[in-house]
């Protein structure tokens, strides 16, 4: 007899997959090495910056005291008394009527107040001693970069599971972070189950297909910043499929496999849960594609059963393994962004189940629109192409047309949310 499955809807079956995520351990690399990765610790400013008062312009440093009575009819005249280069530190300090000529990031002279632009003065000589003369008064602290102004000691500048972009690497260098603490990467395990399938460089013959969805989820799981350890296609064989699945179990953090997940003669990974003794959290979903994409718990580890059709599979890795993987990663925010967009193409298909439309992102005078990356069926491959966010359409409706509200959750973005699901 056929097994009977009862779909559960997607934010239940998020919920499960969840309640087992675990949060990676810390490892200090080096800044070189840290692009790209997730920040295992808070990143705290080691001290102020700018680190001292400090010039931002080339010019001159004076008391502002002695320009208040310059003008145009009154031009007033400062010894120049020394000359210092960003990273030279003044040994005169300025005294009355006296200017250190400073260059831009040059720490500010003692006894001096303000900096004069360089294009608002004028050098002269007189007696062999260098002057330079002002038209206009200056206040106290103008053009000065007091210290601490852009940051303060001890705040906290980025959080845990952020992902290290260009601007984060620069701050990580400013404050000294020649060890970078962060997040080890879980080791994602891949299988592809399936008779039909070919190596990519197999000429095609009848009945069967090549493997696209290996690549796919190690691109997936690349984006996602993990590890993959693709450990090859198996046969649909029972037997061999439990062996290679158990084996590969104690080598990864996670195991996904592809295929073989429905009600097929051949679909055996659910003998084979059975057969290890892990517990299925989930083997039906009411979300279209990715239905039977199943989830199951062996020691604590968790097993991703991704449907075998392309489109379906791909859904079913950013819905529930890539949470799991930005959650190990220390994100506050592991789950999809999502927003609202306007519908710029008629979806005139019935919704029994929540879909995922797979789709794509335009941005038109101000405003966010989105449609279809291409023909929404389960077992489409090229509709991933310009697939950058997954239009949600809830189950129970008629269909969509233009200019309808839709929200979207976006797939090539950082932020991520801390619950997309209503
Ligand atoms: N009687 C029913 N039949 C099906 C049901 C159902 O509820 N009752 N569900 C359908 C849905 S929905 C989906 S989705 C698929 C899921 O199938 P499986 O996860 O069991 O996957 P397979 O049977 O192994 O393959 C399905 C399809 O995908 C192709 N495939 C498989 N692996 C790859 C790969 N690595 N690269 C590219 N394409 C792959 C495979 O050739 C099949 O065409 O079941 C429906 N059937
Ligand atoms: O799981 Mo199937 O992808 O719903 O189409
Ligand atoms: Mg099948």
């Amino acid at each position: 007899m056929l097994e009977k499955r009862d779909p559960i809807p997607v934010q239940e079956a998020v919920h499960h997959v969840m309640k087992y995520a675990a949060r990676g351990e810390i490892e200090y690399i080096s800044i070189d090495q840290c692009d790209q990765r997730y920040l295992g610790d808070d990143i705290i400013a080691s001290h102020d910056v700018p680190p001292f008062d400090r010039s931002p312009y080339d010019g001159f440093a004076i008391r502002a005291e002695d320009s208040f009575h310059a003008s145009q009819s009154n031009p007033v005249e400062f010894e120049v008394i020394e000359e210092i280069g960003a990273g030279q530190v003044a040994v005169k300090e300025v005294k009355p009527f006296q200017a250190v000529r400073i260059m831009t990031g040059a720490q500010m002279p003692k006894g001096a107040n303000a900096v004069v632009m360089l294009e608002l003065t004028k050098e002269i000589e007189k007696d062999g001693k260098r002057f330079m003369v002002i038209k206009r008064p200056f206040k106290i602290g103008d053009n000065v970069s007091y210290q601490g102004t852009e940051t303060k000691k001890g705040t906290v500048l980025v959080e845990e599971g952020r992902r290290i972009n260009p601007g984060i690497k620069a701050v990580l260098a400013t404050f000294g972070y020649a060890q970078v603490p962060v997040v080890k990467k879980p080791i994602i395990g891949l299988y592809a189950t399936g008779t039909e399938l070919l190596d990519v460089d197999e000429e095609l013959t009848p009945g069967k297909i090549r493997n696209s969805n290996a690549y796919m989820i190690t691109s997936q799981i690349y984006r996602t910043g993990a590890e993959a350890k693709y450990f090859g296609k198996l046969e649909d064989d029972l037997e061999t499929c439990f062996q290679a699945i158990k084996n590969a179990l104690s080598e990864v953090d996670f195991l996904i496999t592809t295929g073989g997940v429905s009600v097929g003669d051949y679909d055996y990974l659910p003998e084979i849960y059975k057969k290890l003794g892990a517990s299925v959290l989930f083997n039906k979903i009411a979300m279209r594609p990715g239905s039977v994409t199943t989830v199951a718990e062996y020691n604590g580890k968790l097993l991703f059963g991704l449907s075998g059709n392309p489109s379906a599979c791909f859904v079913g890795f950013e819905l529930f393994a890539r949470p799991i993987i930005r959650y190990w990663f220390h994100s506050k925010r592991p789950h999809l962004q999502k927003v609202k967009a306007t519908l710029h193409a008629d979806f005139p298909k019935a919704n029994p189940f929540t879909r995922f439309v797979r789709s794509k992102l335009i941005f038109e005078e101000g405003k966010l629109l989105v449609e279809p990356s291409g023909l929404d069926k389960s077992n489409v491959v090229t509709s991933l192409i310009d697939c950058d966010s997954l239009m949600i359409l809830p189950g129970g409706t008629r269909g969509f047309s233009v200019g309808d509200e839709v929200e979207v959750l976006l797939l090539e973005n950082e932020k991520g949310s801390e619950w997309p699901w209503n």
